[in-house]
């Protein structure tokens, strides 16, 4: 523990700020260099540049496995590139002797998906981990020091919370503003450069925005952000500048304005990264994706599954139908029972009240093993959780819901399961170094496109997919949209819980919203859009709670 406490509000945030002008006459924040990273032989960056100016936001976007996390690591130290350099305002250090210690010393801070905050801890006491608690040798933690300081910080950045409410009791914009806070607490005059990867990829769209707004101001104010995403609706709404990389290599960049959603996507996927944006092409953001894949309604037939009265907390009587070769979406902000809907379907949680039924007979799954043999599927939201084995190689984690087909009499058939997963990789387009990569080595979106692939193996009755896609690339989702299509057309139902409207929107034959765990209204797509859902969703929200009193000594 030491004995002071460092955070605080940097003293002159604002007058170093640009107040949202560019002032490039200044060097770069940031400048990597010809940055290198091999693994195992295979390349994952090779020979990337990245600049970054000051008080800008620069989006880094590019395919899943195309190298953006790679390249945060080796800004942050955690892995040694194998060549280039790093400048941070003006300082440069060789790539390979870039350690976290000197990423710190040098201004770097980062803030990864995981937040690594502490909801049963106090939002003060969430920042004194990362500072130290102030102390003295008699009285011990000076507490009372230690909420003023915590205080003056969340008023400095914004945040509606006080050092005394336990981090729990916040909502998830506001926990990556706390983690964002604590990272840059003891920054002087916006010197230091903010690292996020992928801070919105769990976030509901209103989270999401708030979430953009402050870190818009915070650059505004001269605060310099880089920013790993794969919402392009974001990078229209923030963003200064984009690097597009593809294949460990920088694809393209330019400033916002220039980079259009199709520019993005051909620097993406490598079609024509060149070609320059085509008069009256709209700006990143806009809608324009691929025509959606043919609705399944005309394929869809008597129920799969029907819930009627489904009632456990936050539930409060929950009817919904799902038919043969529907796609159902389930709406709803943070809190509104979309994922225990899911979770009670697949036997995860016990109903206090209301029955179910599948293919007409009662569904009451005492475990998602009896689930599972009733033919039903689930890929929950939290894939490190609940689905991958990290440890485990990409051919185990496929297979691992259909093990048994590769048994015959006490012998594992471990060639038909290589040569299966072989053929997995290649349909669902997911890069990696072969079947035996332990699937922790495997970028987010890939890892993701690998639980998703081994569920459809079992040609579920019902599927359920809570966040289908988070962190999966612009292109893989179409490819996933299709397969979800084709299951449909095999008489599958499917349910979806989605934060992300649009995937609703293109996805879904009806999309249902709920509010506070009841069931406010339904949307076919063909009759109203994102707008109309969005403020179903939005205009049904409820007041935000305050945060809780804290209870701190
Ligand atoms: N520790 C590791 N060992 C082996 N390969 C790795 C390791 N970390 C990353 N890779 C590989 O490096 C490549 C780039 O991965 P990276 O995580 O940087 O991609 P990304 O652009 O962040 O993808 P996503 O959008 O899916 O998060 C991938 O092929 C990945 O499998």
């Amino acid at each position: 523990m030491s004995a002071t406490n460092k955070f605080r509000p940097p003293v002159s945030a604002a007058s170093a700020g640009t107040g949202g002008a560019r002032t490039p006459q200044t060097a770069a924040a940031l400048a990597a260099q010809g940055i290198t990273k091999t693994f195992a032989g295979a390349p994952a960056l090779a020979g990337v540049d990245l600049t970054v100016e000051r008080g800008s936001i620069h989006a880094l976007l590019g395919g899943n496995g195309s190298g953006k996390s790679t390249l945060i690591k080796c800004l942050a130290g955690v892995y040694q590139a194998d060549a280039g350099t790093i400048s941070v305002h003006g300082e440069s250090v060789p790539a390979r002797q870039m350690t976290p210690r000197r990423a710190r010393e040098a201004g770097l801070r980062f803030v990864h998906q995981d937040l690594a905050v502490f909801d049963s801890l106090t939002v003060a006491e969430n920042f004194a981990l990362d500072s130290g608690f102030p102390t003295n040798p008699v009285q011990g933690i000076r507490w009372r020091e230690l909420r003023s300081r915590a205080d003056e910080l969340l008023d400095f950045y914004g945040i509606s919370a006080r050092a005394s409410d336990p981090l729990g009791s916040l909502r998830p914009s506001q926990k990556t503003m706390v983690a964002v806070a604590r990272a840059l607490a003891d920054q002087r005059d916006s010197e230091f450069i903010l690292l996020l990867d992928e801070p919105t990829a769990s976030l509901p769209e209103d989270e999401s925005r708030e979430l953009m707004a402050a870190l818009r101001t915070r650059a505004d104010l001269g605060q310099t952000i880089v920013l790993v995403t794969h919402r392009f609706g974001e990078i229209a709404e923030v963003a200064d500048d984009v690097t597009v990389f593809r294949d460990g290599s920088v694809a393209g960049l330019g400033p916002v304005a220039e980079m259009t959603t199709p520019v993005i996507i051909s620097m993406m996927s490598g079609t024509d990264p060149s070609r320059p944006p085509a008069p009256g092409t709209p700006a990143a953001g806009t809608d324009t994706r691929p025509a959606a894949p043919p609705s399944s309604s005309d394929a869809t037939g008597a129920p799969v599954f029907t819930g009627s009265n489904l009632t456990r907390h936050p539930l409060a009587g929950v009817d919904l139908t799902v038919e043969s070769g529907e796609i159902v979406g389930l709406a709803g902000l943070a809190g509104s029972g979309r994922s225990t809907v899911l979770r009670a379907i697949f036997g995860d949680t016990s109903l206090t009240s209301g029955s179910m039924t599948l293919d007409g007979s009662p569904h009451t799954p005492s475990s998602p093993a009896d689930a599972i043999r009733s033919g039903i599927a689930f890929v929950p939201e939290d894939r490190h959780r609940d689905a991958a084995f990290l440890d485990l190689a990409v051919r185990e984690n496929a297979s691992a819901t259909v093990i048994g087909r590769y048994w015959r009499r006490l012998v594992m058939n471990l060639r038909l399961e290589r040569s299966d997963t072989e053929h997995l990789i290649t349909e669902h387009s997911v890069r990696t170094d072969g079947p035996e990569a332990p699937i922790g080595r495997l970028s987010g979106g890939n890892q993701q496109k690998v639980i998703l692939a081994r569920w459809l193996r079992r040609n579920p009755r019902l599927l359920l997919l809570d966040e289908p896609t988070q962190g999966v690339d612009v292109m893989s989702r179409q490819d996933i949209y299709r397969t979800l299509r084709g299951l449909t057309g095999q008489g599958c139902g499917i349910l979806v819980a989605s934060s992300d409207l649009d995937e609703l929107v293109e996805l879904c034959d009806r999309v249902l919203v709920l509010v506070d765990g009841r069931i406010t209204a339904e949307f076919s797509p063909d009759q109203a859009g994102r707008g109309e859902l969005a403020t179903a969703v939005m205009s049904a929200a409820p007041a935000r709670p305050a945060p809780h009193e804290g209870s701190q000594n």
